[in-house]
């Protein structure tokens, strides 16, 4: 071999061992610790990216954190109102949830999403746990109070044992967002607002929103304004100024409730790039947006 060929294989090996060896403190930071991740959006309906988003689950688990994944209905919802001959209706972008539509995002969230993710996660190597609100009473609804609006629900307290039980244990849980009040009855839940609540109960070290945007963009029409990390002041300033905007405020409203609460960090991040989640966790730069509790957590 001559000079320059050793030269060149001992640079790219060093290209290739860089982002793995640059995983180490995090893995060595993070282990042992929760990380609350709302499942939705591309991630979920595009095939490719669902089989990348459960491999970072997987593989979360296999290095010793302890994720904990939270997801919506969206699309699979629908098309089984529409095979059902109910009119799927909305009102300020929620869902109007009768007592028949509540039926159906019950038996789709619950029986067919929650389980299909169970499987895939189960397939891919890992060991998880499908449940909803109901399930070792880990969530108590009451309806969010919208005239007309149906069983939308809110959060009304947070039952961990059921979650600390199965993360102890090496199990994934897989958390669809449906309640049930003090009478039984089932409610709709936004699924964010589920990851942030059990992310603040659990005191987590991470939520983590996989979205259809970069993060928050300083120029909402600009993905190349994205603003990588702010801390939970300048987050509500952000909103206060309309730079977040739209239906990005009700997501980092969520993270500031759950910063406030005590979690460690938020993360609002592009579920459209495959590996999102590892790129974030376990890199400097990460790939989103991350928001944090304070100041003092600001370096690094
Ligand atoms: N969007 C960002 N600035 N991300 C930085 C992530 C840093 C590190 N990997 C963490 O998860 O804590």
């Amino acid at each position: 071999m001559t000079v320059s060929q050793t030269e060149y294989i001992k640079q790219d090996a060093a290209t290739r061992v860089q982002v793995l060896s640059e995983a180490l403190p995090y893995i060595q930071q993070f282990i042992g610790r929760t990380i609350v991740v709302k499942y939705g959006g591309a991630a979920m309906k595009d095939s490719n990216l669902k089989d990348k988003v459960i491999r970072d689950i997987v593989f979360l688990s296999c290095v010793g954190l302890r994720p904990i994944l939270v997801h919506g209905g969206g699309p699979e919802i629908n098309s089984w109102l529409d095979k059902l001959g109910i009119e799927a209706q909305f009102k300020n972008g929620l869902r109007v949830t009768d007592a028949p539509t509540m039926d159906v995002v019950e038996m789709v969230l619950v029986g067919r999403v929650n389980k299909e993710i169970v499987a895939l996660i189960n397939q891919a190597g890992g060991s998880a746990v499908g449940l909803c609100g109901k399930d070792g009473n880990l969530i108590k609804a009451r309806p969010q109070g919208d005239e007309g609006i149906g069983f939308v629900g809110e959060v009304n307290n947070v039952n961990i044992k059921i979650l600390e039980t199965l993360v102890n244990n090496g199990y994934i849980p897989v958390v669809s967002s449906v309640a049930a009040d003090e009478t039984g009855q089932p409610y709709n839940i936004n699924a964010d607002t589920v990851a942030g609540e059990i992310a603040a109960a659990l005191g987590a070290e991470k939520l983590i929103l996989l979205t259809d945007t970069r993060g928050i963009l300083k120029d909402y029409k600009d993905p190349s304004t994205l603003i990588p990390k702010v801390d939970i002041q300048e987050a509500r300033e952000l909103i206060a100024m309309d730079v977040v905007s739209g239906g990005m405020i009700p997501k980092v409203n969520c993270c500031v409730r759950s910063l406030a609460q005590g979690v460690k960090a938020a993360h609002i991040i592009d579920g459209r790039i495959p590996h999102s989640l590892l790129l974030e966790i376990f890199t400097d730069v990460g790939i989103g947006t991350m928001i944090v509790g304070s100041h003092l957590q600001m370096s690094g």
